[in-house]
C-alpha cells in the first residue's frame, strides 16, 4: 500500500514526483546529458579541484575570502616593524613575571600559606629560593661569557641570529591574540568563513558552552561552501549531546555573531549519525529574506494526492513535501504571517487531483478560499449564523460518510481491502465512492468560538462550536483510515479554542511566527520549546516561513526536529488557473459532486452514527465542558493561564520558577498569586526536586487542579 511519509530533501533539485493524471500508470524518469570525452575530462579536474580547495582552510576556499584573507596578512605584515618591538617588551615583561614567580616558588609559597603550613614549610621554601636564585646568576653569567667568546672567536653574526631567535620568540609570546577584547564588529562572508575555521568553530562551541573549556570538536566534515553558506559536520566530544546543541542554537549563533536565522544545526542520524553528530550550516545571509519561490502546483496539469505534494523549502534548498493523506494539518500564526497561504497549497493538489472530494470553510469570510468552489463538494463562504449551521450539517454528513466506509470497508475482498483502510485503488475508483476527502477550515475559532445555542428555545442546549468541535474530533481520530484528513488555520491555538483531544489529532503541524514561546509550543506540541523548537523566534518579515513539525508517527520527523521551511508561494490567481483544470479533470472523470455540481442538499445523519459520535468524543466533550466551564466562571488571572499550560499527565511538584516561566511570569509573582487564588503551598514550600542541589521553591500542581475545580463548582 502507498504509504506517504513527509519528506524533507537534503539534495536540492531532487526530482519531486510530479503529476500525471491519477489513472496513468507512473515511471521513473530519468534526465541526463550527453558529453564528449574532453568535457567528461574537464568535469573530472574541476571536481579533483573542487575537492582540494574544500580541504584548505574555510578563509582560503573562495576567492572573495581568500582575497580579503590576503589583504589582511598584507596589512600585519606592513604593520610587523612598527608592532614588532612593542610585541618583544610585552614578551620580555611576561617571560621576567614567570622567571620571578619560579624563583620565588611562588606555586609552592601560596600552597603552604593556603594550608596554614608556611611557618612549617618556609626553611624549605628559603632554600628552594637561594637554590633558584645561584642558578639563575650562574646561567646568566655562563650566557654572558658564552656570547663574549663566541664573539671573539665567530664575530657578531651568531650573536646577531641567536638575538633575533630570542626576540622573535619573545615577540610571539607577547602578541596581541586576535579576536582579543570581543568579537569583531564586521559580519559578512569575510568573518564567516574567519568563523568557520577550526578554532574559530571550537571556541564558539566553548563560548555558547555546549562543550568544556579543555575540551574540541573532531571534524568529519571541513567546512565548506554549500549554496549560500558554508556547511560542516563536527562531534561533539564523548558524553556531549546534539540535541543539547540543537537546543541551543540561539547562544551559538551569538558565539558566531549570526543572526540565528542564519545558523541551521541539526543531528546526523542512522548510520552516518550519532547521538553526538551535529551538522551547522550558516548562510551569508538570511536564508529566508530571499524572494519566495513559486509553487510547482501553480503549472501542474494534475496532482496524485497520495503523492505529498511540495510544500516549500528548507533553508538549504532542500525540497519538502507534505502529506496529506494518513495524517492532518494544523497551521497556526498571528495575523498576516501567511496561513491562508499555507493552507491553501495541500488544498491546490487536492483540486488538483479529480479522485478527491474537497469540504471547505471559510471563517475569515473572504475571497482567499473562493476559486475552490469550483471544484469543492461542500463550501461554506463565512461564519453567518446559516453558515455555521450549514457547516454542522455537512460536517454530520461526513461523519456518517466515515462510519459508511468502515461498514463497506470491512465487508470487502481482502484482495481489495488488505487492511480495513483505504487504498489508492479504492479511492480512485468512483464506484467505490470513497474518494479522499479533504476538510479545510480557515480561521477555526470563528467557529469553534460560536456559544450560539443548537436549540435557540433552550439556552443551556450544547452550543453550535461545541457541536462542530465534537464532530472535528470525530473525523480526525477515526478518519484517516477511511480517506479524510483535516486542514485546519487558525491564528489563536491555544487549548482554550483548539482543546488537546483535537489538537493531538493533527499530526503534522506547521507553525508561522507567534509571538511567545508558548504559543509556538501550543501549536508544536509539549516539550518542542526546550527541544529548541520556537517560532515566536522567527521574524516578521518571514512571511510564510514556519517551523514543521510531524507528530504523529505518519511522517518523517520526530517530534525532536522541527524543520524551518520557506513555503512556497502560490497566489489566487493561479489557484483559480489550478482550480479551473482541476474541475475539467473531474467533469472528465465524472467525480464532479455536492456543491460544485449544483447539488447543496446535505445528507442526514442517521441516529446510530449519532450515538457513535457522541460514544467516540465523550472524553473530549467533558474535556471541552470543562475548559468551558472553567473560562465562563472568570477564573483568576493565574490559574486561567495555568490551566494552559499543565499537561493532562502532570502530577505532584514543580519548581514555581520553572511553572511561572511557563506563563511568562516572575517566580515570586506567581506565588503571590497563587495564595491569593487559594492553592495552598506545598510544605515545605522549598524542597529539593528533579536533583537541584539546593531547595528551591515549588509549587503543587494537584493543589493548583483542585483550586480550579473549586472554582468551576462555585
Ligand atoms: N510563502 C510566502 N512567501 C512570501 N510571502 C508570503 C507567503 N505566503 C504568504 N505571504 C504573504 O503574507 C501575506 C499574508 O498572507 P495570508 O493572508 O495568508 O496571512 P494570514 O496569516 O492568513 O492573515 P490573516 O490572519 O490576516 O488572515 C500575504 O499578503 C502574502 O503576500
Amino acid at each position: 500500500m502507498t504509504h506517504p511519509k513527509l519528506s524533507v530533501e537534503d539534495a536540492p533539485g531532487k526530482l519531486v514526483p510530479f503529476p500525471g493524471t491519477a489513472d496513468a500508470p507512473r515511471s521513473e524518469v530519468l534526465t541526463g546529458e550527453l558529453v564528449d570525452e574532453a568535457e567528461y575530462q574537464r568535469t573530472r579536474a574541476r571536481r579533483l579541484a573542487e575537492s582540494m580547495v574544500s580541504r584548505l582552510p574555510a578563509v582560503w576556499q573562495t576567492p572573495e575570502t581568500a582575497r580579503q584573507a590576503s589583504a589582511q596578512l598584507a596589512g600585519q605584515l606592513v604593520a610587523l616593524p612598527v608592532r614588532y618591538p612593542g610585541s618583544v617588551g610585552r614578551g620580555l615583561a611576561v617571560s621576567a613575571r614567570a622567571w620571578w614567580s619560579w624563583v620565588r616558588v611562588a606555586d609552592f609559597y601560596a600552597a603552604a600559606r593556603t594550608a596554614d603550613r608556611l611557618a612549617d614549610r618556609w626553611l624549605e621554601i628559603a632554600a628552594i629560593r637561594k637554590r633558584r636564585a645561584w642558578w639563575s646568576l650562574t646561567a646568566i653569567g655562563t650566557a654572558a661569557s658564552g656570547s663574549l667568546v663566541t664573539d671573539l672567536a665567530a664575530g657578531p653574526l651568531p650573536l646577531l641570529l641567536t638575538g633575533g631567535a630570542v626576540s622573535a620568540g619573545l615577540a610571539l609570546l607577547g602578541r596581541r591574540k586576535d579576536g582579543a577584547g570581543g568579537r569583531k564588529a564586521v559580519v559578512g562572508p569575510r568573518t564567516l568563513a574567519w568563523a568557520m575555521d577550526g578554532d574559530h568553530l571550537v571556541e564558539a562551541f566553548r563560548d555558547a558552552k555546549l562543550i568544556g573549556r579543555d575540551e574540541g570538536l573532531a571534524f568529519v566534515r571541513l567546512p565548506k561552501r554549500d549554496g549560500a553558506g558554508w556547511y560542516v559536520v563536527v562531534d561533539l566530544p564523548p558524553s556531549r549531546r546534539a540535541s543539547n546543541a540543537v537546543a541551543h542554537r540561539e547562544d551559538l549563533a551569538s558565539a558566531l555573531a549570526v543572526d540565528e536565522s542564519r545558523l541551521i544545526i541539526e543531528r546526523v542520524r542512522g548510520d552516518d549519525g550519532h547521538a553526538g553528530r551535529v551538522s551547522l550550516w550558516i548562510g551569508d545571509s538570511d536564508p529566508y529574506a530571499a524572494m519566495p519561490v513559486a509553487s510547482p502546483l501553480a503549472s501542474a496539469e494534475a496532482w496524485d494526492l497520495w503523492t505529498a505534494p511540495p510544500f516549500g523549502s528548507t533553508a538549504r534548498g532542500g525540497v519538502v513535501a507534505v502529506p496529506v493523506v494518513w495524517t492532518s494539518l494544523l497551521v497556526g500564526a498571528i495575523p498576516r504571517m501567511g496561513k491562508t497561504y499555507v493552507m491553501r497549497l495541500p488544498m491546490t493538489a487536492a483540486a488538483l487531483d479529480p479522485h478527491v472530494r474537497l469540504i471547505i470553510a471559510d471563517g475569515k469570510g473572504g475571497k482567499d478560499h473562493r476559486p475552490f468552489e469550483l471544484v469543492a463538494h461542500r463550501f461554506i463562504r463565512n461564519t453567518r449564523p446559516e453558515s455555521v449551521l450549514r457547516l454542522i450539517a455537512v460536517l454530520e454528513e461526513a461523519a456518517a460518510d466515515v462510519e459508511n466506509r468502515f461498514e463497506r470497508l470491512s465487508d470487502m475482498d481482502d484482495e481489495v481491502c488488505p487492511e480495513s483502510k483505504v487504498t489508492p485503488e479504492i479511492t480512485r475508483n468512483p464506484t467505490f465512492g470513497m474518494p479522499l476527502t479533504v476538510i479545510g477550515i480557515d480561521e477555526i475559532q470563528n467557529y469553534l468560538e460560536d456559544d450560539t445555542p443548537l436549540d435557540l428555545d433552550n439556552p443551556k442546549s450544547k452550543k453550535r462550536g461545541q457541536r462542530i468541535l465534537e464532530l472535528l474530533t470525530f473525523i480526525a481520530k477515526t478518519g484517516p483510515a477511511a480517506g479524510y484528513s483535516l486542514v485546519l488555520a487558525t491564528q489563536k491555538p491555544d487549548s482554550a479554542v483548539i482543546p488537546d483531544k483535537l489538537r493531538g489529532q493533527l499530526g503534522t503541524r506547521f507553525a508561522l511566527k507567534v509571538m511567545t514561546w508558548q504559543a509556538s509550543e501550543t501549536i508544536l506540541g509539549a516539550g518542542t520549546y526546550k527541544a529548541g523548537m520556537d517560532a515566536s523566534k522567527l521574524l516578521k518579515s518571514h512571511k510564510g516561513v514556519g517551523l514543521l513539525l510531524g507528530a504523529d508517527g505518519e511522517t518523517d520527523l520526530d517530534a525532536g526536529e522541527a524543520t524551518a521551511v520557506r513555503t512556497h508561494l502560490l497566489a489566487i490567481k493561479e489557484i483559480r488557473v489550478a482550480c479551473h483544470r482541476g474541475r475539467a479533470l473531474r467533469e472528465a472523470a465524472g467525480t464532479l459532486s455536492g456543491d460544485a455540481a449544483g447539488n447543496r442538499a446535505v445528507g442526514d445523519l442517521p441516529p446510530e452514527v449519532a450515538a457513535r459520535i457522541a460514544d467516540v468524543t465523550a472524553a473530549g466533550v467533558a474535556a471541552v465542558e470543562v475548559e468551558d466551564a472553567v473560562l465562563a466562571e472568570d477564573l483568576p488571572e493565574v490559574l486561567g493561564l495555568l490551566v494552559e499550560v499543565i499537561e493532562d499527565h502532570e502530577a505532584g511538584l514543580v519548581a514555581t520558577f520553572e511553572l511561572a516561566g511557563r506563563i511568562g511570569w516572575e517566580a515570586k509573582a506567581l506565588g503571590e498569586a497563587l495564595r491569593r487564588a487559594g492553592v495552598p503551598a506545598p510544605v515545605p514550600p522549598r524542597q529539593r526536586i528533579n536533583g537541584s542541589p539546593h531547595p528551591v521553591s515549588v509549587a503543587d500542581l494537584d493543589a493548583i487542579r483542585v483550586a480550579v475545580i473549586g472554582h468551576i463548582d462555585g
